[in-house]
């Protein structure tokens, strides 16, 4: 094991890199909190927290491409490549890896959206600190799930972007959830019953999410990335994989599809996402057999501006953490010493926590339960 290696697994980094993540995502939260009154103000000038967001997903990114040195190719075609990052669009993605949201952030930030990409997230991430408080100033479109509440307050959520002042991604796993083997199993019987085809690598798509989606940023974005995720080697990593260092590559196949492609009505526009699941389920196929997505290959290079932030944090951080170590070593109070290892372990049982929200098996019951089926 070399020098660089032996490092990335030691669980000092790990300590460290939570340690500045959490400290700089809470004064992040906090300066996110203090541009509240600006939302009244000058909604505009408010949207500075594109950039505080920013400072905070960049570190996750930074910790996939720089600390974990994990690839991540694109397959496109020329054409698309040249517009991606200079116009707002909807991504489509499947769902099945717990790195899959990073992954997407890592080609925002290749393409420049990073401080402004959005997606249709559960309400639940809402509550998740630094990421979900940070979410809510990033005007992010959290829903229940459940159609008759989320149909009115997504569709404002969405009406809300329309002059948004940068370009942006939203990104819609119109999956709903994380495919497991018993979601698959259940979602296919909803296909059967529906007289639709069988699905192989999806769940079968919720299809409401993507219509309200699409009639919402009509005039808004210009076209539908229909983007697919797989890992070399059949791996499947996890964050923890990511944080103690090991290397991964990530292959992406994206179509571009203009919006004014997709139907208006309603059940012609479900109709359309059912038939895009097939391909998408073709393409995975295709992976399966080959080992790759159809098409030319063009990967954006990572840029340094991730790294550069993560750098500033650890440097501006490690300093005071230092001081603090040695005036508690110094004080030789036991009482202080002790309330400084209480508070160590509940802020690593809180990252801890955090890191269990994108683990696939403390998921939610969402697409787990046996629906009655009307096959009439
Ligand atoms: C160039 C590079 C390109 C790309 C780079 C890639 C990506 C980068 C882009 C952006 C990055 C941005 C951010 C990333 C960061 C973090 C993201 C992290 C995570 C957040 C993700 C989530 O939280 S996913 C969960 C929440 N989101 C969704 O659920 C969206 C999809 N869902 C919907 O659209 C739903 O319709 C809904 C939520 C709006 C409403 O939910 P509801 O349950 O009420 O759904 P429906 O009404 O649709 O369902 C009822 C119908 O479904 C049928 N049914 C019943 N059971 C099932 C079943 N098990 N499976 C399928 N269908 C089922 C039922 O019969 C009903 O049918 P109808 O005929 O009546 O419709
Ligand atoms: C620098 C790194 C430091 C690491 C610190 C830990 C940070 C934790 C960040 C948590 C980000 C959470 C995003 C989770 C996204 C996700 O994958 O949500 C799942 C939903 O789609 C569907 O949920 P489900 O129905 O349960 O499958």
């Amino acid at each position: 094991m070399g020098f660089w290696q032996g490092l990335r697994s030691q669980f000092l980094c790990h300590l460290i890199i939570c340690y500045v993540f959490l400290v700089s995502g809470l004064i992040i939260n906090l300066v996110q909190i203090c541009t509240l009154p600006l939302w009244l103000l000058n909604k505009q000038v408010a949207r500075v927290n594109i950039r505080l967001g920013y400072c905070i997903s960049s570190q996750m990114v930074a910790a996939l491409e720089w600390w974990s040195g994990t690839e991540c190719t694109l397959y496109t075609d020329p054409e698309s490549y040249r517009l991606y990052g200079k116009e707002n669009a909807v991504v489509v993605l499947n769902h099945r890896f717990e790195m899959d949201f990073l992954c997407g952030w890592t080609f925002c930030e290749r393409f420049g959206v990073l401080g402004s990409s959005k997606v249709m997230a559960k309400k639940e991430l809402r509550f998740l600190p630094i990421i979900g408080w940070m979410w809510y100033f990033l005007e992010i479109v959290f829903c229940k799930r459940k159609w008759e509440e989320d149909r009115r307050t997504v569709a404002e959520s969405l009406q809300n972007l329309h002059d948004y002042p940068e370009n942006f991604w939203f990104l819609l796993f119109c999956e709903g959830t994380r495919f497991t083997p018993k979601k698959h199993q259940i979602s296919m019987q909803v296909a059967e019953s529906k007289g639709l085809p069988k699905l192989k690598y999806h769940l079968l798509p919720r299809t409401k999410g993507f219509w309200v989606t699409v009639q919402n940023l009509r005039g808004t974005a210009a076209a539908v990335y229909d983007s697919n995720l797989n890992f070399r080697n059949n791996q499947a990593p996890t964050l923890v994989d990511i944080l103690n260092g090991k290397k991964y590559h990530a292959d992406l196949y994206v179509r571009r599809i203009p919006l004014e492609e997709i139907p208006e009505d309603e059940a012609e526009c479900a109709t359309w996402l059912h038939k895009l699941y097939q391909e998408k389920d073709s393409f995975q196929e295709h992976y399966t057999q080959t080992g790759r997505f159809p098409g030319p290959i063009l990967t954006p290079p990572r840029r340094p501006w991730a790294l550069m932030n993560w750098l500033f944090w650890t440097c501006l951080l490690l300093y005071p953490l230092g001081l603090f170590l040695a005036l508690l070593i110094s004080s030789g109070s036991t009482l202080t010493i002790l309330a400084s290892v209480a508070l160590c372990v509940a802020a690593s049982l809180a990252v801890h926590w955090m890191i269990g929200q994108t683990e696939i098996n403390k998921g939610s019951s969402y697409g787990n339960k046996e629906v009655p089926l009307n096959n009439n």
